[in-house]
């Protein structure tokens, strides 16, 4: 049988000549690789390496610090200051941009999640990193918190590393979704999953249902709809899955659909909901609408939410089109739209 194997960076490099690009961006997708596999090292090593447990330390949300949420920023920071390629980063970790030194050339912000799903850490369940690429807006000159502030459309590329029972990384330049597992033999991510799509009808759903008090009409609708199961409007069974690890939820939906959901209730939406626009919930619907399904606030697009500050919190609906569709039909029938 003839050797088919095809390398994350030969998958980068051909996805540049077809759109003629300076290869920029297969540059500073290497400095990204680069820090995953860091970060999946040091996943894995876990308590042999003293890697659980808190920092000690809260984050601009207010939120504990796990020493894996500060060491997989410190990785995601250096890594991707040292190839030049970003002007500047966000991250969930830090209260301020950070405009990268020495990067007059930089042509690419770069928004992420360094450890996402981090109540997993301890527990030794799948955890993740989220990555947004904007292009720096023409003409600015100075890195100021404004030229981050654009609407997930503007996203020239998201994706995820998955730290699972494999490492993978999940890729959208806006051209459909790859996916990529590392081998650990040979140090290389090879395309794995390629043209990930997403079935339109699912009967598995997720939510953290510990928060049922605090649901708006049209979620509890919803989720009484599923859990009546066949004998329900509906008409089939749900499954219901929740991992608390945004990424291991997604990757689910891209692998065998379904719907995710961390909609508004009477207690997050003071806050504006639970995930993070800019480095949460704008990558994973470039992903999910690239993979071919839908990705909501439940009263509109997620990618044309205008955001006014780095760290907005937003209502996530996604997944298998036809439910995200039906949960927004709910809400607009409940707003008497
Ligand atoms: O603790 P809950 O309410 O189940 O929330 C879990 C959600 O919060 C998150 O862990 C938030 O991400 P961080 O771990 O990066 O803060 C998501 O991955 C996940 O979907
Ligand atoms: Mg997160
Ligand atoms: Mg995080």
């Amino acid at each position: 049988m003839p050797y088919t194997r095809i390398t994350m960076t030969h998958f980068l490099l051909e996805e540049q000549r077809r759109l003629g690009g300076s290869g920029s961006f297969t540059a500073l997708m290497t400095d990204i690789i680069f820090a995953c596999k860091m970060i999946a090292h040091e996943v894995n090593r876990g308590a042999l390496a003293g890697n659980h447990g808190l920092a000690g330390s809260e984050n601009v949300q207010g939120e504990d610090q796990k020493k894996l949420d500060v060491l997989a920023n410190d990785i995601f920071m250096h890594m991707n200051a040292l190839g030049g390629n970003y002007a500047g980063m966000a991250s969930e970790e830090l209260e301020d941009i950070h405009p990268v030194t020495g990067a007059a050339d930089g042509k690419y912000l770069l928004l992420f999640d360094p450890l996402d799903g981090s109540s997993n850490i301890d527990v030794n369940i799948s955890v993740g990193s989220i990555f947004s690429i904007l292009k720096l807006p023409p003409g600015a000159s100075t890195i100021a918190e404004a030229a981050f502030l654009r609407k997930g459309v503007e996203q020239v590329a998201a994706g995820y590393a998955l730290y699972g029972s494999s490492t993978m990384m999940v890729l959208t330049t806006g051209n459909g979704v790859n996916g990529f597992t590392l081998d650990n033999n040979v140090g290389m991510f090879m395309l794995t999953h390629p043209n990930m799509t997403i079935p339109a009808d699912t009967n598995e759903f997720a939510i953290n249902a510990s928060r049922a008090r605090f649901w708006e009409a049209p979620v509890k609708r919803y989720i009484d709809e599923c859990q009546a199961g066949k004998e329900g409007p509906l008409g089939k069974d749900f499954n219901m899955r929740w991992v608390a690890s945004m990424v291991a939820e997604v990757h689910r939906i891209l692998v065998r659909g379904g719907i995710f959901m961390y909609p508004a209730d009477s207690e997050n939406i003071k806050k504006g909901g639970k995930l993070r626009l800019m480095y949460e919930a704008n990558p994973m619907a470039f992903i999910i609408e690239q993979a071919g399904g839908a990705a909501t606030t439940g009263r509109g697009r997620i990618m044309e939410v205008q955001p006014a500050n780095l760290h907005q919190r937003v209502p996530v609906i996604l997944g298998s089109r036809n439910e995200v569709e039906r949960v927004s039909a709910y809400h607009a029938e409940h707003d008497g739209k």
